[in-house]
């Protein structure tokens, strides 16, 4: 994993001051890291688009290391600003960088308008150079922020995207995927893990995903664990979390309700005794009385997953002060009926989706349950630390697909995995299957995601 920050200007300051580096040391690692960014692919000619602050500068010094390697052109279109932006235009000049006007054709395209000190939306020039230079055939790179990311709704489209120092929040809100790109992070002249500073937010990686592995070969399947999947008004729902669990290791699913069942599921009536966790919620209407629902989440032993309809029941707040492991699995407007019952007030789809990492941790802090809040980005929040998984696919974006991950997690809350622990490995899974399904996006079945995640391997 790797941290993630809301802004890097205190860890420029640091590595100036605790590594002696200067600000046009950084400069120069930025500018640099971009070079490389647009020589990745063959190319005769790039324009570079540099704004008035140090967004631009990068830009600027990356045309003068570019100069003689291709054709450079640079637009200015609102001239220079900042003290490092003029220094290095001025360098740029005495090299004879082409200065251009207009948009001009070329292979590729740097953004470097604005990057971090972009604080208000553009304005309608600006706009409409985005716009002119999206619609570029050309290979599109953007310095540390694609333009208008955070601000608006016109944003530039990056092919990759060079991140200065350290990974950045706003690369990572929910409609940012489809605009940064490939993500790259530039080290600016130290290593990146010196640069960096303990966060409380993370991007997860490959190599978090801790699959469940029977290395011992004397084992039965009570050593795996039992899962109980309740069922509900849509039995579906609750069938797809049932086999989700069987595959992913859990030693035995039983299904508690009237369903026609694979023949691996067993069906019950009541709570089995020996089960280790209990999966609830999805599909689950009004089928059970809220006192059944209580013996079975709240007054049992087991770990509890505690999905869909479950977040908007009074026994959520229970599970929420519960000491036991608890794994709340909302997406956002059932995490919007989650926070009401738990009392932590009244928010919409809206806000919450803007400020998804911010809510998550304030939901972990009240409480000992872990939160896997589902979207593009879906999160694991524990404790006030918040894990982001950068993985997954539109193809996801099926009925079905919750369901598999909630019984996922069952399965490893079953084997033992420790509530954070299964949440990120499950997450991480549940993601990877699904960048990793080679048929058509619009094609992937939960039945198919469930085949994907058994073929998964730790990194
Ligand atoms: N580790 C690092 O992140 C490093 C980053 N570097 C680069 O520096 C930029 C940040 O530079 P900064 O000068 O603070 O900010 P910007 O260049 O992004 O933008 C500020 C200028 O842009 C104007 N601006 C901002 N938004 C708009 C807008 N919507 N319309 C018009 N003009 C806008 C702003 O104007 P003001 O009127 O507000 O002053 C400024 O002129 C960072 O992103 C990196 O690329 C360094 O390389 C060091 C390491
Ligand atoms: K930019």
């Amino acid at each position: 994993m790797h941290p993630l920050y809301k802004q890097v200007e205190t860890l420029d300051k640091r590595c100036c001051e605790v590594f002696g580096l200067s600000e046009e040391i950084l400069m120069e690692h930025a500018a640099l890291a971009l070079c490389k960014a647009v020589l990745e692919k063959p190319l005769i000619s790039v324009l570079i688009v540099c704004g008035p602050g140090n967004n631009g500068a990068d830009g600027l010094a990356c045309a003068r290391l570019l100069c003689g390697v291709c054709e450079v052109k640079v637009l200015l279109p609102l001239g220079v600003k900042s003290p490092l932006a003029t220094l290095q235009y001025a360098r740029a000049i005495a090299l004879h960088v082409k200065i251009v006007k207009a948009v001009e054709k070329a292979d590729a395209v740097v953004d470097a308008l604005f990057g971090s000190g972009q604080t208000r939306p553009l304005e309608a020039p600006m706009v409409a150079l985005i716009e002119t230079l999206n619609a570029q055939d050309a290979r599109k790179i953007a310095c540390d922020i694609p333009t208008g990311l955070g601000t608006g709704t016109t944003v530039f489209q990056a092919d990759v995207t060079v991140v200065m120092g350290a990974l950045k929040e706003v690369l990572f809100l929910e409609n940012a995927k489809s605009v940064v790109g490939k993500i790259e992070v530039a080290e600016l002249g130290v290593p990146r893990c010196m640069y960096e500073v303990p966060s409380q937010t993370q991007v997860l990686s490959v190599q978090d995903m801790r699959l469940p592995h029977r290395a011992n070969p004397v084992s039965h399947k009570g050593d795996f664990g039992h899962v109980l999947v309740v069922g509900g008004e849509k039995e579906g729902a609750g069938i797809l979390a049932a086999m989700a669990a069987f595959s992913f290791g859990a030693g035995l699913v039983s299904y508690l309700g009237e369903a026609f069942l694979p023949p691996h599921l067993m069906k019950t009536a009541s709570l089995p005794p020996k089960t280790t966790a209990v999966v609830a919620g999805m599909g689950l209407g009004n089928t059970h009385k809220e006192t059944t629902l209580k013996a079975l989440l709240v007054e049992s032993a087991c770990a509890v997953v505690a999905d869909a309809d479950v977040c908007d029941m009074p026994l959520a707040q229970m599970l929420y002060a519960h000491e036991k492991p608890v794994v709340f699995t909302p997406h956002p407007k059932e995490f919007c009926a989650l926070m009401k019952r738990v009392g932590l007030g009244e928010v919409d789809v809206e806000t919450v989706q803007a400020n998804r990492l911010a809510l998550a941790r304030q939901f972990s802090l009240g409480s000992k349950s872990v939160l896997v809040f589902k979207g593009v980005h879906t999160l694991v929040a524990h404790k006030g630390e918040v894990y982001l998984c950068p993985f997954g696919s539109p193809a996801l974006s099926k009925g079905g697909s919750g369901d598999v991950l909630a019984g996922m997690i069952g399965a490893l809350l079953a084997q033992g995995y420790a509530p954070k622990e299964a949440a990120i490995t499950a997450v991480l899974a549940h993601a990877l299957a699904a960048e990793a399904y080679e048929g058509n996006t619009y094609a992937l079945t939960p039945e198919r995601l469930i085949e994907g995640v058994a073929c998964l391997k730790n990194a």
